[in-house]
């Protein structure tokens, strides 16, 4: 980050409670004397080393000449001495015939000229990280403040809210995720109490509350790419359907979908943004265990739609235990007449920590199912969760051995349970 030239406001570092007439203070910027006549060309071509902040203009009057001439106010930590000019801003000057003679403007900020980073620099003890990043849901900022922020948790949020339009509302998460929905445990640090979000993912509007419901905007694209594999006609399967961002662009795309969430919430929500979505028609939700889901709907279904030609695709997100889920399809339609048809597709998710992630999760889905998918399978990277843990989808088409096989294959093949990873992060 660039030095701040920021100090601490009156009363010095460690106010945990915002005052903002605090902040105000006057500093000394340079400055540039250029006549009227050019002054648009030369803004232009010092754009990279004028001043810009928040609320503070670039041109001023120039209070020692006439009408004829403007103050152009420059980056401090870009601009110290004539020479700190690059070639190209150099010559520009000389061929407006513009001095690189330095004025010195003392400059008046208050705390809505501050940027965020500035107004924590100048706050928190000093040579304390003050990353103030945040995720965004609606008109929630989902901060994950460390140890040290903490005393300051409150003033923090009312600054993030303070200079970013549209958050009204600041919450930080304060434990681990849940481990069952997948949702943050939060507390509200400033702004309204609702937490009732309002967003769009490719172009498809979501509501749900966010303290008891899981959303990751980090997945659009993951969802984008999933759905697009999906056609008119299909159906879909999805095993941990949230709040529906696979499920419902998928039936808006045509797609017939059954959706599926333990958390009751989640449930109450997928089937409100069916409804936002004009798509009640093409979902049905379940609020089921995934195991129940693929053993009681999903197995009810299946033969009818495998006797037809159109896709089915299985969506199981849960990073943290779907692969483990797979057993469930062990002899699901063990007794049916084997269709003969193309399988279905699973697109299957888990996080893995091994320096080997493909190979580690393609194994792991294989002892899960009983048959090996080497070989039989793609595996895409989705993201990095944390340092050495990344995100992946298997995707499959399940084996007729898999679906048909008998009880005494389902049981030979079955191996210690692979081990389960622990929820304890953010996904
Ligand atoms: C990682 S979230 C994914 C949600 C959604 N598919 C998405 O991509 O945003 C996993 C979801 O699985 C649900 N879940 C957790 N355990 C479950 C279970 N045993 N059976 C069904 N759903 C479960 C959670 O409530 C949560 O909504």
């Amino acid at each position: 980050m660039e030095p701040n030239t920021v100090p601490p406001p009156s009363g010095g570092r460690g106010m945990t409670a915002l005052d903002r007439e605090a902040f105000t203070q006057t500093i000394t910027v340079p400055a540039l004397r250029v006549p009227t006549a050019v002054l648009n060309k030369v803004v232009k071509s010092l754009k990279k080393c004028s001043i810009q902040r928040p609320g503070v203009p670039r041109v001023v009057q120039d209070k020692e000449e006439s009408g004829e001439f403007r103050l152009v106010l420059l980056d401090p930590h870009r601009v110290t001495t004539a020479g700190s000019f690059s070639e190209a801003e150099a010559e520009a000057l000389r061929s407006f015939s513009v001095s690189d003679e330095l004025h010195q403007y003392e400059l008046k900020l208050t705390y809505d000229n501050l940027k965020s980073e500035e107004v924590l620099e100048a706050v928190l003890p000093q040579g304390q990280d003050v990353t103030s990043g945040f995720s965004r849901v609606g008109h929630i900022a989902h901060m994950n403040l460390r140890d040290h922020q903490l005393p300051y948790k409150n003033l923090i949020g009312q600054v993030i809210m303070d200079k970013n339009p549209g958050v009204t509302c600041v919450v930080n998460k304060t434990n681990i995720i849940d481990s069952t929905y997948r949702n943050f445990k939060m507390e509200v640090l400033a702004g309204e109490e609702n937490m009732v979000a309002k967003v769009r993912e490719n172009g498809v509007a979501y509501e749900f509350d966010f303290s008891r419901v899981y959303w990751n905007p980090r997945l659009s694209t993951e969802h984008q790419r999933v759905v697009q594999l999906t056609k008119r006609g299909d159906t879909v399967f999805d095993v941990f359907a949230g709040v529906g961002p696979f499920a419902i662009p998928a039936a808006r795309g045509g797609a017939n979908v059954l959706a599926n969430d333990l958390n009751p919430e989640s449930y109450r929500w997928l089937q409100h943004n069916c409804r936002l979505n004009k798509v009640e028609g093409r979902v049905r939700s379940f609020n089921l265990d995934g195991r129940a889901f693929i053993r009681g709907p999903l197995r009810q279904e299946l033969p009818a739609l495998l006797r037809g030609a159109a896709g089915v695709h299985m969506v199981m997100n849960l990073p943290a235990l779907a692969l483990d889920f797979l057993d469930a399809f062990r002899g699901l339609l063990r007794g049916e007449p084997p269709s003969g048809r193309d399988p279905p597709t699973v697109h299957c998710y888990g996080f893995s920590k091994d320096d080997d992630p493909s190979t580690d999760v393609v194994a792991r889905a294989s002892r899960s199912l009983g048959v090996p998918l080497e070989n039989r399978c793609d595996v895409h990277f989705v993201r990095n969760v944390a340092p050495n843990k990344d995100m992946l989808c298997v995707r499959f088409t399940l084996p007729e051995e898999v679906l048909y096989c008998s009880e005494e294959q389902t049981e030979s093949s079955e191996e210690p349970a692979p081990k389960r990873q622990k929820c304890e992060e953010s996904t």
